[in-house]
């Protein structure tokens, strides 16, 4: 149900919640386009950059950065991705000593002296953002790493800070973020539960 930017939904016990939309697909698009050019900017260029996905969302956001990034540049940026699995029960309750572990890196280029800019959809506790970090460390001695996210949701539990940021939400712990990207959820926004 439609009610201006918030939505009715039933959760998995049937209960009716509410659903704020966050960015639909023209903001989405919007904010892709301005990392995109920050990425340029800060680079001075994309000589020697780049992007890596987390997998999934984070992915498939490195590939339409990619793509826009040649609209700008004229010139294809490398990319590759890295597979990322969170052991949570949901996303509000972690067990504890559990940290997201990787299962594979799929970055064709050699990152050594190069300059990768992991991509990610959302932004919260950091410890996917520090697996990814070791995974693209244990590949090459990178020039230097930067970090782009759609969302920063707050609530880091590690010293990681986001060189590019779509949008930042506030949230309280107990909310999740929802990216949905056409890829892959036959929709286009973000949404806050
Ligand atoms: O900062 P953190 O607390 O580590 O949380 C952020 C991660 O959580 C989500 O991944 P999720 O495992 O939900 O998978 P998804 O990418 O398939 O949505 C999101 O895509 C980030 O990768
Ligand atoms: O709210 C959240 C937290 C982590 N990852 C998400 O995708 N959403």
């Amino acid at each position: 149900m439609w009610t201006g930017g918030l939505f009715l939904y039933s959760d998995e016990t049937g209960v009716k919640q509410l659903s704020k939309e966050i960015l639909d697909e023209q903001a989405i698009r919007r904010a892709l386009t301005r990392i995109a050019h920050e990425i340029i900017e800060r680079n001075k260029g994309i000589e020697n950059c780049v992007l890596v996905g987390i997998k999934t969302r984070g992915a498939y956001l490195a590939e339409r950065l990619a793509e826009r990034i040649k609209e700008i540049e004229g010139e294809r940026i490398d990319t590759g991705e890295i597979d990322i699995t969170l052991y949570r029960d949901d996303l509000t309750y972690k067990k504890q000593n559990e940290e997201p572990e990787v299962h594979g890196t799929d970055i064709k280029v050699n990152v050594k002296d190069r300059k990768v800019i992991l991509v990610d959809d959302v932004l919260y506790t950091g410890r996917t953002v520090r697996a990814a970090l070791d995974a693209v460390m244990d590949l090459g001695r990178p020039a230097q790493i930067q970090l782009a996210v759609l969302i920063d949701r707050g609530h880091r539990e590690l010293p990681v800070r986001p060189d590019f940021v779509g949008k930042n939400v506030p949230t309280a712990k107990s909310e999740i973020i929802e990216v949905k990207l056409r890829e892959t959820d036959q929709d286009e926004a973000v949404v806050l539960n």
